[in-house]
């Protein structure tokens, strides 16, 4: 399918990030939720009609959250909304004018409470993760060389079962380390979701992509003042991000 040359076409990923996504997305003119009927919808492309500043409807493709910035990366989408961990694991060519603030947690270290593993140069370590390039990189500015175990999900079991020593992955909460006995190390990069927007899109769509952008940013900016208002602004603060 060809990418529309009208609108423009949003890549979205599936989940948790979708449901934040949702209502600021709502209060930009894109109004998804008028047309999604909610995680038994299978249906994972949708035709909008045209948003504020938007000449020409909007496509909204539903991704897995780790597909995202390939979407975007090869102008099937011109805009997207991705993790800074899905980011910070691959080097892309995009653009990431935004960050939106949604989807909140952290890319820390943990091990077992009662089996802590303190890092010495040179040491054998084995480490279960998702985020293979991010965690060597950490460890190697340490002058630890892992082995490296990749795992897709409920990274938590690998040193429970003795899979690995420790493990790199997602916090939110940490109730997930907490209920598995896990204590938190350190913390290697603060994550919030980005809006990311392919070269090419950019200039051939700068009216609309920039009119999306700055929708975007007034619709934080009043929500944060708003939140301010109310004083429950969340608990890290937003703009931490990068390395920790
Ligand atoms: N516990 C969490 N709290 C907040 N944000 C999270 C959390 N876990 C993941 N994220 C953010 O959400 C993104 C997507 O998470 P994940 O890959 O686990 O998908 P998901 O939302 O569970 O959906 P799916 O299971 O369909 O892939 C991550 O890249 C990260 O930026
Ligand atoms: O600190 P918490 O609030 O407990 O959240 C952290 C958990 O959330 C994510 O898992 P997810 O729910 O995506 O399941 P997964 O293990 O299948 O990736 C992450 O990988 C942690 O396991």
């Amino acid at each position: 399918m060809a990418p529309r040359a009208d609108g423009l076409t949003l890549a979205l990923p599936k989940g948790r990030i979708l449901k934040q996504a949702l209502p600021l997305l709502r209060r930009v003119g894109i109004d998804l939720t008028a047309a999604w009927e909610g995680e038994h919808d299978r249906r994972l492309l949708f035709e909008l009609p045209a948003a504020r500043g938007l000449a020409g409807g909007v496509r909204v493709l539903l991704v897995k959250p780790v597909d995202v910035p390939t979407y975007v990366e090869h102008g099937v989408a011109d805009v997207g909304v991705a993790g800074a961990d899905t980011l910070g694991e691959e080097a892309r060519d995009l653009y990431e004018p935004l960050d939106l603030g949604i989807g909140a947690c952290r890319l820390a270290i943990a091990e077992p409470a009662a089996r802590p593993t303190p890092l010495r140069r040179g040491m054998s370590l084995r480490v279960a993760t998702k985020y293979p390039r991010l965690t060597l990189n950490h460890y190697r500015s340490k002058g630890v060389q892992p082995e490296i175990i990749p795992l897709f999900g409920s990274v938590e079991l690998g040193p429970i079962t003795g899979l690995s020593d420790q493990i790199v992955d997602l916090v939110e909460s940490g109730e997930t380390l907490r209920q598995n006995n896990l204590r938190e190390v350190e913390t290697i990069l603060y994550v919030t979701s980005r809006l990311i927007v392919h070269p090419a899109s950019l200039k051939l769509k700068q009216a609309p992509i920039t009119a999306l952008i700055a929708a975007l940013r007034d619709a934080l900016a009043t929500e944060g003042s708003a939140s301010a208002a109310r004083n429950d602004s969340p608990a890290r603060p937003t703009g931490s991000e990068g390395t920790a």
